[in-house]
Order: C-alpha cells, then structure tokens, then sequence
C-alpha cells in the first residue's frame, strides 16, 4: 500500500513564519505599505517624547523660539499621528484579510482535488476545523490584534532606541526595575487564566441550562413534587457560579499589580534620574523624556503580555493550516500537457492496489479502453469493480503498475486536466444545497442555461425535469428533497455537460426506475459517439447493451468478451454473479 502523509494532532510550529512566507509573497507589496504606516505611526507616538524633552530646554533656557518650534512640531504630530494610527490599522487589516482569504480559498481546493487516500485517512471533522476553524481564529487574529502586536513591537523597540540615545543608566535602572515583577506578574496571571475564566463560563453555562430545563419541565417537576431537590441542585450550581466568579475576579486582579510595579519603576526613575542631575551626569529635559516615555514603554509592554495568548493560538492555527495546505498541495505534474490529445485510450498495466497493508483489493489488473468504446464491467459483490473504477478515474494512485490516459500517466496529469477527460459517476451522486441548475453548472465548462437544457433534451429528460420543477427547482440540502434515482438522473447530465473523453459510470442508473434507466443509457450511446462508457452495473439490462464485457473476480480479471467497439447490442445474456 502506497504511503500517505498523516497530519500529526500536534502541528509542528517550528519556523512557521518562514513556512509562511510563499504564502505571503503575493501580498508583499500591500503588506510593506501596510507595515510602513504602521511603522510610522509608531514613530509619531515615539518622537512625542524627545519634543517635549526639545520643549523642556527651550523653557529652561527661556528659549521662545525653540519652544514655538517644539510646539508646532508636537501639534503637528498630534495630527499626523491620528491619521497614521486609522489608516494603519485599515491597510494592516486589510492586507491582513487578504492573506487569510487566500489561505481559505487554497485550503479548499487543495481539500477538493486532495488523493481519496488522504481523506481517507484523516477525521472529516480535522480536516474541516483547519480549514475554517483555523482561518476564522486567525481571521479574528488579524482584524482585532495585529495592528496592536505591530503597533506594541514597533513602539517598544523605538523607544528603546530613542531612551538608549538618551541615557544608558537611565533605561537600565528602569528596565531592571519594571520588566523582571512585569513578566512574573504576567506568568502568575496566566498560569491560572484559563481554567478561572473557562470555569466561570462552564459554571454560568451550567446555571443557564438548569433553568431552561426549569421552564421546559415546569409542569413535571409541580405535579411530581420534584421542586425542592430541583432547587437544592439549582442552588449547588448557583454557588458554584459564585465561586467561579470570585476567583475569576482574584486572577483578573492580578494583573493591576503591573500599575503598582509601573509606580514603582516611575519612582526609582525619578530618584536616579534626579541624582543624576544633580551630578550633572544627565540634563533636566533627559528625565522629562523618560518620564513621557515610560507610558510608552509600560503600554507596549502591557500590550505585548496581553497579546502572548492570542499570538500562540494564531500561531498553532497557522501551523496546522500550513501543515494541510503542505500535506494536500501536489507535486507539480511532470507531464508536457500541452499536447495532451482531448480523446485517447485508457489503459491499465499490471495494476496492483490494496487499501491496507495487509490485502489487495486488485491483482495486476491489465485492460485497455479504446477511445470510443463501450465495456461493461461485472463481478460479485467486492470482487473491485468500485475500486478499480476510481484508479481508472485517477482517484486512487495504483501501488504498482500505471494507469495510462493517451499514453501518459494519471498521476503525472494535473488535476484540472484528468478531471477534464475522466469522469466518474457513483452510484451515491453528491448534491450541493441550491437549484437544479447550480447543481448541473457545476462542471469545469461552467454550460450556460441554454447548454444545459440541450443536454436535458438530448438525454429525453425534458419532461421529466419539468415534473421536477424546472431548473430552477430547489434541490434541498444537499439534494435531500431529490430521491435516489433523481439525483442519480442528475448526476449523469452532469457528467454528459462535463463532455469528458472516458465517462465511467459506477451503478449510476441502480436507482432508477428500469424504463427511465434504459431511456438514459440508450441516450447516453447516442450522445457520446466519440467518448469511451465504461459501465459498473449488476443489472443486467445495463450490461446487456454494451459489446464488451470484463468480468472481475477477487480483484483479477477473469473474462474478457466482445471488442468493446461494436455499437449494436450485445445479443448474448451475459452471465451474472
Ligand atoms: N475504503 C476502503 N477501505 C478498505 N477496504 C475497502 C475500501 N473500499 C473497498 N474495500 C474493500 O476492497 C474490496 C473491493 O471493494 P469494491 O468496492 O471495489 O468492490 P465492488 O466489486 O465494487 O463491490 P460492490 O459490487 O458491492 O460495489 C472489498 O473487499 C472491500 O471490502
């Protein structure tokens, strides 16, 4: 059996940036200008210090001039910075949301053209939680926190910068004396964060459910005298949910030790910066600078703790969506498809395949199709018809031997370009939520209204679609209103719209009713003179028409009857398991 990737629970988060990358390339332009101006606008809010510091020496020195000078700067500052901060966040978000979307719309398709094998493979569920749950958490990470985690790195560093040019002591004596409590402060608040504030959202969601469950069972719990040990358990969660409460409400209190701790570091600045003035080792305006920019310093740091959640879940839902979008997106196909011809033979070699490692569900299977031709295939109930249906259609890739289109493998054809010319109509046709008609369109030729009423009356089925409504006829969700053999119907107009070259039809006339059926598959010789049918029934009206019959039994080919050329109808009754 042919190994297939498996998604691992735990993503691998190790340089996700860097796998990010080619994902951003595309944007890069965007993201630069985005970044820029959010870059600048954390300049203005940075440079307000050092002009007030500019203001301070103009007022010691009784400097008019400079003063003016500083004032008009900071206005002007002022007013920059307010267009800077809105246009910054809209681009950021902005440019933010492109990414994702192409993120979503990449995961999607690589989930619709992934091997069969792959989503074999994996929980339904997984696959569906990275590639919406994911791109919604990092949606929701872009719109509401980047520009904050820009805004707060690009601001710290700045100030560091600007503090560093003004006073080496000086920023060490506050950094010593705010970020070592800051960042205990922070681990304490958020060792307990989760489970205070995840309790007290289960204790509240329990006492909301007990008292819908007190309205709905009103009656019962009046007629059965049940009320007082009703209320003593609604009582026990109601003092539960208090207790959730308070202790949500003591680790959230944690966290305004952080104002204390910037007191704290204001006053030790204060005291080195005023000793230092006094030994004129640093000017009155340096301590005024650092004052203005402390607040700068304690936000962004502030900012920066608050966002540490945030920024590890958005990290693991990119990691996990990256590790999909890696596990699905296919080598790109080796063969020259420009002259790939639109008809051709299909033919498999020596074709070995086994879902597990342990057994094989087809024994060197080796069978041509010319184009144009019309098999039947036949053979007990798990003999791999179904199975060696989807090799044929390039949905499984063969553990040994090739499965050939025209002469060049399935599995060097990209997928647009296999679906194109190999259809496949199971006997369990999928519908999506929508009209007849969006369900009909859904093929790569996009037929317009008109296309696909010729290939309704091409296939007879006019009158029958009018009974059904029209195409405009609600085909429910996921074609619930529609029985069996009506989506079947519809699953083979949509395979005559596809026009591909090979049309194989896996029981997809089983569930419809045995006129109808016959009516179909008669159109459907018709219509396809050019495009190779090859046909999986056990009814044997099907099997009876076409000229060629390969019987399969425990996944070997066992007979091989008539040229599959012929067009008039196979005389012999075909023998049937
Ligand atoms: N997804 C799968 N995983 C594991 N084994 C499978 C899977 N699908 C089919 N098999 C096994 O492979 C063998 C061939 O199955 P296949 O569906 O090809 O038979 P079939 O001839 O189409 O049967 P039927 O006439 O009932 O449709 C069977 O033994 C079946 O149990």
């Amino acid at each position: 059996m042919a190994e297939q990737p498996l998604l691992r629970e735990e993503a691998d988060e190790r340089g996700v940036l860097r796998r990010a990358l080619p994902h951003l390339r595309p944007h890069r332009a965007r993201l630069a200008v985005a970044l820029g101006v959010a870059l600048a606008d954390s300049a203005a809010l940075v440079a307000v210090a050092p002009l007030v510091g500019l203001a301070t020496d103009a007022l010691l020195d009784a400097d008019r001039g400079r003063l003016v000078l500083a004032v008009v700067l900071l206005a002007g500052l002022a007013a920059a910075q307010l267009v800077l901060a809105r246009v910054g966040e809209l681009l950021l978000i902005r440019s933010g949301e492109e990414v994702v979307r192409a993120l979503r719309e990449q995961a999607v398709e690589n989930l619709a053209t992934a091997p069969l094998r792959f989503l074999e493979t994996h929980r339904g569920g997984d696959l569906l939680r990275r590639a919406t749950g994911e791109v919604a958490e990092l949606a929701a990470f872009v719109r509401l926190h980047l520009r904050n985690l820009v805004s707060a790195l690009a601001v710290l560093g700045f100030t560091l910068a600007v503090l560093a040019g003004y006073s080496w002591p000086l920023l060490l004596v506050q950094l010593v004396v705010f970020l070592p409590p800051t960042l205990l402060v922070t681990r304490w608040f958020q060792r307990d964060a989760a489970a205070a504030f995840g309790g007290k959202a289960s204790a509240e969601a329990t006492v909301a459910a007990t008292f819908t469950e007190t309205l709905t069972a009103r009656e019962a719990l009046q007629t059965s005298r049940g009320l007082p040990g009703w209320t003593r358990r609604f009582d026990a969660e109601n003092r539960h949910a208090v207790r959730a409460a308070r202790r949500a409400l003591r680790v959230e209190n944690r966290i305004d030790l952080v104002s204390l701790i910037e007191g704290l570091a204001l006053v030790a600045l204060l005291g080195a910066g005023g000793w230092l003035v006094t030994r004129d080792a640093v000017g009155v305006a340096t301590v005024v600078v650092f004052v203005v920019a402390s607040r700068n310093l304690f936000d962004a740091c502030t900012d920066l703790s608050q966002l540490v959640g945030e920024v590890a879940t958005a990290r693991t839902g990119l990691a996990r969506l990256l590790d999909l979008l890696a596990a699905t997106t296919a080598a790109a196909p080796a063969a020259d498809v420009d002259d790939l011809p639109g008809r051709g033979e299909l033919r498999c070699a020596a074709v070995d395949f086994g879902y597990r490692a342990d057994g094989r569900a087809l024994h060197g299977v080796t069978l041509a199709f010319p184009a144009g031709s019309r098999t039947g295939v036949v053979g007990e109930t798990g003999s791999g018809k179904t199975t060696l249906a989807k090799l044929l259609c390039g949905l499984y890739a063969p553990d040994a031997g090739r499965v050939l289109f025209a002469g060049t493998p399935l599995t060097a054809l990209p997928e647009r370009q296999l679906r194109r010319r190999i259809v496949l109509v199971p006997q369990e046709v999928r519908l999506v939520t929508g009209t007849v008609a969006e369900n009909l369109a859904l093929v790569g030729s996009a037929p317009d209204r008109a296309a696909v009423e010729r290939a309704v009356a091409g296939l007879g089925l006019t009158g029958w679609l009018d009974a059904l409504g029209g195409l405009d006829a609600e085909v429910g969700q996921r074609g619930a209103r529609l029985s069996a053999g009506e989506r079947q119907i519809l699953g083979v107009v949509r395979a005559v719209l596809a026009d591909p070259a090979v049309l194989v039809l896996d029981e997809a006339t089983a569930d419809i009713d045995p006129a109808t059926a016959a009516r179909l598959e008669h159109a459907l010789d018709e219509l396809h003179a050019d495009c190779t049918l090859i046909v999986i029934a056990h009814r044997p009206a099907t099997i009876a028409r076409l000229p060629r019959v390969v019987r399969l039994a425990g996944g070997r080919v066992v007979a091989d009857e008539g040229s599959g050329t012929g067009r008039s109808l196979r005389e012999e009754k075909v023998r049937l398991a």
